[in-house]
This record gives C-alpha cells, sequence and structure tokens, in this order.
C-alpha cells in the first residue's frame, strides 16, 4: 500500500481565507487584535516557530509583538513580563514558547497567562476546560492534527463518528501543549485512547503500543523514531514532530519524527514534514488569537 499524503499546504490554504475574512470583521469592529509570543533562551525549534507566526499573523493583518528573552531570564523577570502582557489592552492572545530553561517552572509561568489570552490553552483552568471537554481555546496544535483528520475522513467518504468510535487512536509523547491535548481531544471522539512516553521505548515496549493503532499520532521530537516496522498495515499516520537536522551542506532543515520514507508504504494516509500539521498550526493559533480579542471585547463591555 502507498499511503496518501495529506497535504497541510492546502487545508491551511482553505482556513486563511476563513481566518483573514474573520479579522477584517474584528478590524472593521475597531476591536483591539494582538498577538505576543515570547520565547526565552534559543531553542531551535521555537525560534522558527516564532518567525513564522510573525510572517502568517503579518499577512492576516494581525498585529504581533515577537519578545526575546535571553536564556538567563529569571522566573520572576519572566513572570513581570507576562502580567505587563495580560494587561496591555492591545495584546489579546499570548503564546508562551517551549521549552522553557529548565530553571524556569513551566506549571508557575502557564498559571501566570491570564486565562482570557491563553490561546494554548495551558493555563490550569483552560487546561481543565479542555480535559472537561468544553474547551475556551482549543490549542492549536491538537486542533490542526484533528482538523487534517476530519478532512481526510470527510474526502475519503468515511463517517467521522463512526471512524473515531471504533478506532484506537495512539498518542506518541504527552507535553502539555501538544501530546495531552491530543489525548483529550480523541478521547471527546470517543475512541480508544492511549498514551507512550518515553518510558516506553527505553523498555521496548514502543513497537507494542504503536502497531495496535489505527490512527498514530507522533509528537515525541525525535527525528525518525517511528519506522515501518511501528506501524499497522493501513493505519493513519500524522507527524507532529519538527525537528531541525544539518544535511551534507550543513544546511539546517526540518524532518518530522516519521520515517517518511518507509512508513508511506505501510500506512493508509500519512501527513509530510514539512507540510502537513504546521501550517494548520499556524492559522489555528492566529483564529484563537481573533476570538481572544472578541471575548475580552464582550468582557470589557459587560464591565462598563
Ligand atoms: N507541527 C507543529 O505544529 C508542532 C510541532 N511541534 C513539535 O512536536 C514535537 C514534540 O513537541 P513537544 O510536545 O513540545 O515536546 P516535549 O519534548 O515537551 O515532549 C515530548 C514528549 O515525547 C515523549 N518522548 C520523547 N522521546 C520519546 C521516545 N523515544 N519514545 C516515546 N516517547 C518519547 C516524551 O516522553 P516523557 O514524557 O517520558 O519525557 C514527552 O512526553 C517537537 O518536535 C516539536 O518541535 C510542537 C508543536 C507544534
Ligand atoms: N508553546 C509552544 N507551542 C508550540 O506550538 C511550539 C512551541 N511552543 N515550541 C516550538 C514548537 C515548534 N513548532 C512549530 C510549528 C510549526 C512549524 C511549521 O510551520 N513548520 C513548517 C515548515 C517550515 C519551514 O520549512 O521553514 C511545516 O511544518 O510545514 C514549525 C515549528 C511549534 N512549537
Amino acid at each position: 500500500m502507498t499511503a496518501q499524503v495529506i497535504d497541510g499546504r492546502k487545508a491551511a490554504e482553505r482556513l486563511s481565507h476563513e481566518v483573514a475574512a474573520e479579522a477584517a470583521s474584528l478590524r472593521e469592529a475597531g476591536l483591539h487584535v494582538g498577538l505576543a509570543t515570547v520565547l526565552v533562551g534559543d531553542d531551535l525549534a521555537a525560534g522558527v516557530y516564532q518567525r513564522r507566526l510573525g510572517t502568517v499573523a503579518g499577512r492576516l493583518g494581525v498585529p504581533v509583538r515577537q519578545i526575546k528573552l535571553p536564556g538567563e531570564t529569571s522566573e520572576s523577570a519572566l513572570m513581570e513580563r507576562i502580567r505587563a502582557l495580560n494587561e496591555d489592552p492591545d495584546v489579546s492572545g499570548i503564546l508562551l514558547l517551549r521549552p522553557l530553561p529548565a530553571r524556569i517552572s513551566q506549571a508557575r509561568a502557564f498559571a501566570g497567562l491570564a486565562p482570557e489570552k491563553d490561546i494554548e490553552s495551558v493555563h490550569p483552568e483552560n487546561a481543565g476546560l479542555l480535559v472537561l471537554g468544553v474547551p475556551r481555546f482549543v490549542p492549536s496544535t491538537a486542533a490542526s492534527v484533528f482538523y487534517l483528520l476530519d478532512h481526510w475522513l470527510e474526502e475519503t467518504g468515511v463517517d467521522r463518528a463512526e471512524f473515531y468510535r471504533r478506532s484506537s487512536i495512539t498518542v506518541v509523547g504527552r507535553s502539555d501543549n501538544v501530546g495531552r491535548p491530543c489525548l483529550a481531544l480523541a478521547a471527546h471522539r470517543n475512541a480508544a485512547v492511549q498514551s507512550v512516553d518515553e518510558w516506553a521505548s527505553r523498555a521496548g515496549t514502543l513497537g507494542w503500543h504503536t502497531r495496535r493503532a489505527d490512527v498514530l499520532v507522533v509528537a515525541a521530537g525525535r527525528a525518525g523514531l517511528i519506522r515501518a516496522e511501528h506501524v499497522n498495515d493501513g493505519a493513519v499516520v500524522i507527524d507532529v514532530g519538527i525537528n531541525p537536522v544539518r544535511d551534507e551542506s550543513g544546511r539546517t532543515t526540518l524532518v518530522g519524527d516519521v520515517d517518511f520514507g518507509s512508513v508511506v508504504n505501510r500506512a493508509r494516509a500519512l501527513t509530510p514534514v514539512p507540510g502537513g500539521v504546521g501550517p494548520v498550526t499556524d492559522l489555528w493559533l492566529i483564529r484563537n488569537t481573533i476570538h481572544a480579542a472578541r471575548e475580552l471585547a464582550v468582557q470589557r463591555r459587560e464591565a462598563q
């Protein structure tokens, strides 16, 4: 079997028309929409994402503030910046890029975000709402994974609700902003959900788990982790990983967590990197920023 390649750029193009229209209607209504991205240190993948968001937001006419703090920034200095953004009326969405330096508590930093501006739903209140099935914001990466899956099912003519109900979905990786939200969304679709982390790899049981999946979502941040031997015949494989690697000429390129060349001969459908989950993630984050602006305006009106 040669897998169908799920085209994230095409999906992003479709979504961008919707998001651009929403952004325009907000501007006409005179509402403040603005994105602030905060990067602490110099992680390569996070830097790529911060730059991309700048470009995508610019194209959609959404003002963006790209804040770069040195790796040695203290937790209290970061919290001070977050507080200022929480209060800034020109900022409707705040994205705190991961990874944060080990010295800084991610949990405390997330809890310091104003829930109304926490467009990735990492604040405990929003993370709780997500698990309960009533998200304030659907986190952009998980939203992108299921947007691509839902559309692929629709195009293929498969009944979505029934497909999910009888599917086993395995998510490799369970970080707060990627793996865990994917598990929550999979559970909302009534799938049988499995979560795998690095311990499974160490225990040698990774393949045992992943081969049971009808849908395999991979978000580990390990280039080439998943090969054909890890994949069930006819599974749908969604590759979230973004791994900068140097090629022979010394140039940095991005590869996923899935060994595309071997898995393409085993899966039924597969997302590439680049051009899969990434482009949709960008747009979804901007969309959440727009929705936040609308909600903030309602709150301001009610407070008057
Ligand atoms: N395409 C997109 O739109 C996006 C891509 N990304 C990319 O997705 C990847 C994951 O990001 P993120 O969740 O933030 O990363 P984290 O490093 O925060 O989490 C990685 C997770 O994967 C698990 N893991 C690591 N190695 C293995 C292994 N060998 N076998 C099984 N599980 C493993 C870890 O397990 P444990 O818990 O045991 O440590 C952890 O749960 C990165 O490459 C990132 O750049 C992120 C966001 C958006
Ligand atoms: N709080 C937080 N949320 C994140 O979502 C987050 C993060 N921190 N830290 C870093 C990682 C990495 N990440 C990327 C997402 C999309 C592309 C992307 O769009 N890539 C293009 C390729 C770009 C190119 O080729 O230049 C694609 O997949 O097609 C890249 C990187 C989000 N991350």
